[in-house]
Order: structure tokens, then sequence, then C-alpha cells
């Protein structure tokens, strides 16, 4: 069984694969500082609730955004799996072509997203993924990763609402009927929703223009993480919802490099 976990600034999502096959998916949260030891216990409590024997793993590959928790998640991995663990990093084949101006700024979470949606649909692409921040990804049909654009996530962009007007309370991230509210509470939903999906459509608008350009037409448009179904749903430009875009990029990438 392979082992995967994509650490995101709010989760880390872990999974096991057996062969292609997602067996199980978990989230924990990456806020909470844990020792190697701590990992362990919380990940094999995870194995033996699922009815999964973690002895079995024999292969893991990690991709990270947050390096500070990385040196407990190794040594856990190393310590209880008892397997050398990739590291989605430079070095790593993943058969995508960086054009970032240092290839070595891109986050791994949007290369894993890039690799697994190239493998899946072989078309011109544009990946969003509504994570902490949320993420605009162009690639072309030959696997070539222009860049993209990186704007604050749903949540933060709530959170800051809060934290920042005295009179505005932290709300809940449901989607009103309407724009025209009549209370506080639904007045920030719709603001913070509705403005959301605006923004998205509008930067895949411009995106899809520039990928024209580029040669890349009528991008397919795909979008994952934790708030995707609450833009897709409304959203005129995103095409599919694929919530295990990153868990099955790593497992593609762990195969290319096994
Ligand atoms: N299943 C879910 N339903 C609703 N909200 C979620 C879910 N999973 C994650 N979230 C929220 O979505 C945001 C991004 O989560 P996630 O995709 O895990 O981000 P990251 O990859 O940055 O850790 C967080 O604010 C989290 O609380
Ligand atoms: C943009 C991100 C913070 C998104 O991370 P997430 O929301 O998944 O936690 C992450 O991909 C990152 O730190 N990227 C490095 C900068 C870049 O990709 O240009
Ligand atoms: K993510």
């Amino acid at each position: 069984m392979l082992l995967v976990f994509d650490v995101g600034n709010t989760n880390i999502v872990l999974g096991v694969f057996e062969g292609d096959r997602l067996l199980v998916d978990w989230r924990m949260s990456t806020n909470i500082p844990r020792t190697a030891d701590e990992y362990g216990i919380s990940v094999i409590n995870l194995f033996d609730k699922a009815e999964l024997d973690y002895r079995d793993v024999d292969a893991a590959i990690v991709s990270s955004v947050v390096p500070n928790i990385m040196y407990s998640l190794e040594h856990m991995i190393r310590k209880y799996f008892r397997v050398e663990p990739i590291i989605v990093g430079p070095g790593v084949k993943t058969g995508i072509n960086i054009k970032y101006d240092n290839p070595k700024e891109v986050g791994a979470d949007r290369i894993v997203n890039a690799v697994a949606a190239h493998e899946k649909y072989k078309k011109p692409l544009i990946i969003i993924d509504f994570g902490t921040a949320t993420t605009f990804c162009a690639v072309g049909a030959n696997g070539d990763y222009y860049g993209g654009a990186i704007t604050p996530g749903i949540k933060i962009s709530a959170d800051a609402l809060f934290e920042r007007a005295a009179k505005l309370p932290r709300i809940e991230l449901v989607k009103p009927n309407t724009v025209i509210c009549k209370n506080t509470v639904q007045s920030m939903q719709a603001g913070i929703i509705y403005g959301y999906i605006g923004q998205v459509d509008y930067i895949v608008k411009r995106m899809k223009s520039e990928m024209k350009r580029l040669g890349e037409d009528n991008p397919f448009v795909v979008a994952t993480g934790g708030l995707s179904k609450l833009i897709a749903s409304e959203s005129t430009t995103i095409d599919k919802i694929d919530p295990y875009l990153t868990l099955e990029g790593l497992r593609i990438i762990y195969e290319k490099n096994k």
C-alpha cells in the first residue's frame, strides 16, 4: 500500500492507495504542533479505525507547502512505517515543464494538481484549488505549467472582515438566495460568496484569453480543495469538481519515481 500526504496550510490530507485505487482518505489539522510520535499515533489510529494494517504500507510520498512541520512528519514516516518517503520537490520527476521564473518557487501542491489533471485530461487546463489560499494554474495540452494567480482563500476573506470590523461577526460560509440582504450575517455571506464566484469567473475568463494567445484553446476548468463545491455550484466557468486531484497526483508522481 502507498501512503500519500498533502500538507496544506489548514489541513494535512492523507490517503492510502492499493494500486491505483484510493482505499481511504483522512484530514488532520496542520496548525497543531505535533512530534513524530504524536503523528505516528494519530495515523496508526486512523488505520485501525479503517481496519487497515499500517504494516502493509510499503511506500510513502509527501507534498508540502508548510516547511516547518516536515521534520516531524518525515521522521514519523521513517520510524513508524519503515519506508523512505519521496518528497515532491526539485529532482522529482513529474512530466510537467515548469515555466515559472524560478521553478522552485511554485507550491508543490500546485505541481501535484497539474500532474494529475494533465494525466487525466491531456488537454489545455485551468486548475483551481480552493484551499487556505485559492490558486489558479494554467497548464498546456503537452504539460507546460505556465503559471497562474493566487488569491486570499474564502475563509481568509471572511475571517478578515470579522477580525477588522468591530460590528461584523464570524459567519458560517453558507450561500443566501439573494444579494439584497436584510441582516448583517446574510449580507456578509452574500458579499463573500457571490463576490468570490465573480472573482473566480473573471480570473478564468482572463486566463482563457491569455492561454488562447499561447495556442492553448478552450481549456478545461477543474476545481479541487475544501471549498470547491460552494463556488462551483454557481460558477459559470468551472467544468468539473475533482476532490481527489491532489491525492491522485501524488500517486502518479510516486509511480514515475519509484
Ligand atoms: N469538507 C469540507 N467542507 C467545508 N469546508 C472545508 C472542508 N474541507 C476543508 N474545508 C475548509 O476549506 C478551507 C481550505 O481547506 P483545505 O482545502 O484543506 O486547505 P489547505 O490545502 O490550504 O490546507 C479551510 O478553511 C477548511 O476549513
Ligand atoms: C499558494 C499556496 C499558499 C497554497 O497553499 P494552500 O492554500 O493549499 O495551503 C501554496 O501553493 C504556496 O505556498 N505556494 C508557493 C508560492 C507559489 O506557488 O508561487
Ligand atoms: K491544497
